[in-house]
Formats: structure tokens, C-alpha cells, sequence
């Protein structure tokens, strides 16, 4: 069999090597051309998967090692009958790990403590209702949101109008334009003016759920009102206008931990072996090297708030990622390609509960807001 794969994703030979000849094309420009001969195609978020790449082509397995699908025409790929995999969830952690570093910011920059706030989650599937789990165990209060879910599954759910109403707001919906609830542009002007003046706004789901231009105008507005964005609009064309005006601001990367970006590629993998009736005989720890930071470890003496910050900051440190991303963006004299460079050569990340962290016997609460957010709690 012959497989076209975007460059970008890791392992391919090691999971698809045995199974057909592997070609790999940069993700964003690929086109028909590049699908000669291909009985498999598997994208990452960065490549429109319609007609007019497929129409005429031999392609009869699409996977994308991505949890979003909103670049994929599912309804083209069922009439056309190509079968399709997705990886949900793959990187759910790794977006969980993002927010919690991010809301550890906030708690800094506003001199408080994580239980001080109120979040609002919009979005309440894989990654939301995980991070709600999470912060309800570090005792955040949270407002979810989900029109498309039961409470009796993921929970108390409020309406959209009294999430608003959080002192941090995080979008976790894919991007849809149509059916009952549409995503795009979910966070407008109107919606921004229900927000607190100076609550802060967390996108890491897709960019265009936040009207961009209406989030600039009311940030010039609200002085206090503080953004922080991992996706954008007309991505991978950064308003840089936006960039400098959000607290933390970071290429799309969000989920791309090592374990994250390869569990992506462990559940393509395991959809397209269940189409061929394949055995699945690769799996994900065969690959996963040790974590380079192994374990953190705490006295009785350290403050809660601050052991939980530097644990979730020793796992994933946003402000290098905001740093970064801003230090090129601003030297580039190329938007597009320093966004995509950014993202290609993003560095080794892993997921928080790949991280030991030691607490002494006696701190019982510490052992239990550590664990709680996802670390592998060691007594010493
Ligand atoms: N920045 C990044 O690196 C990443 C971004 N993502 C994005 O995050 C999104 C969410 O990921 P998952 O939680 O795994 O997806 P999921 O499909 O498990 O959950 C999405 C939830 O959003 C809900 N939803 C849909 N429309 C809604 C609306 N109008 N209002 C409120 N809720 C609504 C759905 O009912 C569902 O429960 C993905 O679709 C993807 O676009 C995912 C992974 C990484
Ligand atoms: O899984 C998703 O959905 C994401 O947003 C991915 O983290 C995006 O990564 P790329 O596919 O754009 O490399």
C-alpha cells in the first residue's frame, strides 16, 4: 500500500513501516499531485481534506492525528466512500496541562489563589470535562456549559449567559458553522460586553470561535479585560495587533506534548487497522521515552498555591511559549512561515502525570491538590 503522510507527524515509520510505503509532504501545501498512486492519506489539522483534494484520487483511508476535524469534509469522504479516522482525545491532556499553566499566571498576576476563582468552561467533551475534573478537585469554581451533553454524564451544566459571568472564560468547542449551536464567532462583541471588565478569556480550542477583531476592540476598550490565545484567526496569519495586546500568546500548541502528538499517531494507527482487519500490533510505551524531568520534590514548608504552581510550571512553563512566540513573530518578515517554524520545531513537552512529585507524609492536603491536578504523588 502506498501511505501519503504530512512530515509532521511523529512515528510514522515506526507505526505505518510494515504496512505500506510511507511518502511525506508538508501538511499545508499538500495537493493532488502529491497523492499519486495513494491508498492512505493522513493529515494533521493543517491540510483541507474535500473534493478538490480527493476528487479523481485512489485514496480510500483518510486519518487525522488530530482530536479537531473541522478541516476534513466528512460528508465529501461518506459519499465518496473513503473511510475515515480521527484521534479524540489524543491530546486532551496536553490542553489541560496549557490552561492550568495558564490559570497559574493569572493566579500570580492577580495575587491570588487558584480556589479564588470562578471558571467558566465552554465546551464540556474530552478536554473539558477533564480540566473541569481537575479544578474542581483544586477547588476552582467552575460554570460549564454544553448544550449537546447531559448533566446526569459531565455534570452540573449552566446556561452560556451565567458562564459569561466567570472570572475566566476557556473555549473547548470544535469549530462548526452550522446546526443548532455554532461555534464560529461564539465569542463576539456581545458576548465579550456580558464578561467581567477585567475577566480573562483562554482560547485553545479553534480561532475563529472568537471574533477576533471584536476581542481586539474590546481589549483597546477594557484596559483590564486580558486575553490569552493559543489559535487565531486566518491562523497561520497572526494579528499582530491582537499578539500584543493578549497576556500570553502561543502558536497553536496547546496540545502538542510529546504524548500527545504520538497517541495522535497510536489512534490513526489503530482506525486504520481496524478498516484493513490488520492485527494492531504497535503500541504507544514501546515509543514514549522517560520524561527529562523526572520528579520535583516539596518540604512541609512550601505555601499550597505555591507548590502548585511550580509543580504545574515545572511539567509546562507557558510564559517560555509566549516568550518565544513573540520574540519571532516580531523579528519575522514572514508571519506564516515563522508561525508554522514555531509549531514544527516546538519543543519536548510532557504531560503533567508523567511528572513525580515528592510531598512529605504529613501534608495530606498538598498530596491531595497535587494529585488532583494530575500529578504522580510520591510520599517522602
Ligand atoms: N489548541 C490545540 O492544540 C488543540 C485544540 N483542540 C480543539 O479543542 C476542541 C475540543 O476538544 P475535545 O474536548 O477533545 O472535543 P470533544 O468533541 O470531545 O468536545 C467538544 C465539546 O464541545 C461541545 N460543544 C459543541 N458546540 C458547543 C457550543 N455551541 N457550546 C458549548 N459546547 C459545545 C460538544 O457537545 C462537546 O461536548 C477540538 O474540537 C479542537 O478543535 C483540540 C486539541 C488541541
Ligand atoms: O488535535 C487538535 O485538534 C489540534 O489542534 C492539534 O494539536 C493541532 O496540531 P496540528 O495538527 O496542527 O499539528
Amino acid at each position: 500500500m502506498h501511505i501519503v503522510a504530512d512530515e509532521n507527524i511523529p512515528l510514522l515509520n515506526e507505526f505505518f513501516g510494515e504496512i505500506g510505503e510511507i511518502t511525506r509532504v508538508e501538511g499545508r501545501s499538500m495537493s493532488k499531485s502529491d497523492l499519486e498512486g495513494a491508498d492512505i492519506l493522513l493529515v494533521r489539522s493543517v491540510t483541507k481534506v474535500n473534493r478538490q483534494l480527493l476528487e479523481g484520487t485512489t485514496v480510500r483511508f483518510v486519518g487525522t492525528a488530530t482530536i479537531g476535524t473541522d478541516h476534513i469534509d466528512t460528508d465529501y469522504l461518506q459519499e465518496a466512500g473513503i473511510a475515515f479516522a480521527s484521534a479524540p482525545g489524543c491530546n486532551a491532556q496536553a490542553v489541560v496541562d496549557y490552561v492550568l499553566s495558564a490559570l497559574s499566571v493569572v493566579v500570580d498576576e492577580r495575587g491570588v489563589q487558584f480556589s479564588d476563582l470562578s471558571v467558566g468552561i465552554i465546551g464540556v467533551g474530552n478536554v473539558g470535562s477533564l480540566l473541569r475534573a481537575r479544578l474542581e478537585s483544586m477547588r476552582v469554581t467552575v460554570l460549564a456549559v454544553d448544550p449537546f451533553r447531559d448533566p446526569e454524564e459531565v455534570g452540573e451544566l449552566v446556561s452560556l449567559d451565567e458562564a459569561l459571568t466567570a472570572d475566566v472564560v476557556t473555549l473547548h468547542t470544535p469549530l462548526t458553522k452550522d446546526g443548532e449551536h455554532p461555534t464560529w464567532h461564539l465569542i463576539d462583541a456581545e458576548r465579550l460586553a456580558q464578561m467581567k471588565t477585567d475577566a480573562c478569556l483562554i482560547n485553545s480550542g479553534r480561532g475563529p470561535v472568537v471574533d477576533n477583531q471584536a476581542l481586539l476592540a474590546h481589549m483597546r476598550a477594557n484596559r483590564n479585560f486580558e486575553a490569552i490565545l493559543d489559535v487565531w484567526e486566518n491562523e497561520p496569519e497572526v494579528d499582530l495587533d491582537v499578539m500584543h495586546r493578549c497576556l500570553l500568546a502561543t502558536p497553536h500548541i496547546a496540545g502538542y506534548s510529546l504524548d500527545g502528538k504520538m497517541r495522535g499517531t497510536e489512534y490513526v494507527y489503530q482506525g486504520l487497522c481496524e478498516f484493513y482487519g490488520l492485527p494492531i500490533r504497535r503500541k504507544l510505551a514501546q515509543f514514549l521515552p522517560e520524561p527529562g524531568v523526572k520528579r520535583v520534590n516539596f518540604s512541609d514548608q512550601v505555601p499550597l498555591n505555591q507548590a502548585l504552581r511550580t509543580a504545574i510550571r515545572a511539567a509546562y512553563e507557558i510564559r517560555v511559549d509566549d516568550g518565544v512566540m513573540r520574540t519571532a513573530m516580531k523579528r519575522s518578515d514572514d508571519l506564516r512561515a515563522t508561525f508554522d517554524a514555531l509549531r514544527k520545531n516546538y519543543p519536548l513537552r510532557r504531560d503533567i502525570p508523567t511528572l513525580r512529585v515528592g510531598v512529605p507524609a504529613k501534608c495530606h492536603d498538598l498530596q491531595d491538590v497535587l494529585a488532583a491536578a494530575g500529578f504522580d504523588v510520591r510520599i517522602k
